[in-house]
């Protein structure tokens, strides 16, 4: 299949994780195009799509979320699968465990990082949340100080092995029956 590997990244974390599932949906004998989401590109011609974004106070970056909204049709008709970066992802987090657990806890309970009315409409086969790299830069004084309060490591946190898992269960079930 030719599938499309579109990411929004503000520090390049996510940047990473797309390439690395670009890498490895190749290895499993799939076409990819692999480029960086932006407020006016459209899907190119794909039979399938892997769609990902940083998250931003609880949020996708807005060129991820207009990708999706103005292309929702044409992701409803194939195969598609999303994933986030995050600080706290489903595997690996900057905190210690148990400040990763609430957090995870807090996340299940809010709001979907993409409008839920979106995400209906587009009804993707299967999620996940990596997570990501964190630098001082990143924040200001006051989120510096919070960050710390909670324990946080500044670094790359994301678990290359769980990127390479999830991305080759991806490369599977596209090669399915149904194509995923
Ligand atoms: C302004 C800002 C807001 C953020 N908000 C959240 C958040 O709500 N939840 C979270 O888990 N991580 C949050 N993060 C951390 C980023 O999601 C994380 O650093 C991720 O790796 C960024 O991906 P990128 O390097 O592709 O930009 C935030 C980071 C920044 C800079």
């Amino acid at each position: 299949m030719q599938v499309f590997i579109g990411y929004a990244s503000a520090h390049g974390s996510t940047r990473r994780v797309a390439e690395r599932i670009a890498g490895r949906l190749q290895a499993c004998g799939h076409g990819t195009v692999l480029r960086a989401l932006d407020r006016s590109s459209d899907l190119p011609d794909c039979d399938a799509a892997v769609l990902g974004s940083a998250v931003h106070d609880g949020r996708w970056l807005p060129e991820a979320v207009g990708f999706v909204r103005r292309n929702a049709d044409a992701l409803a008709e194939r195969p598609l699968r999303l994933f986030g970066v995050s600080l706290v992802g489903q595997r690996s987090s900057a905190f210690p465990p148990v400040v990763a657990r609430c957090l995870r806890r807090l996340k299940s309970r809010s709001d979907p990082e993409l409008p839920a009315a979106l995400l209906a409409a587009v009804a993707p086969g299967g999620r996940h949340d990596f997570a990501g790299a964190v630098a001082p830069e990143h924040w200001p004084a006051t989120g510096r100080l919070v960050f710390r309060l909670m324990g946080g490591r500044y670094g790359e946190h994301t678990d290359w092995d769980e990127v390479d898992a999830w991305a080759a269960a991806v490369a599977a079930e596209l090669r399915g029956p149904a194509g995923g």
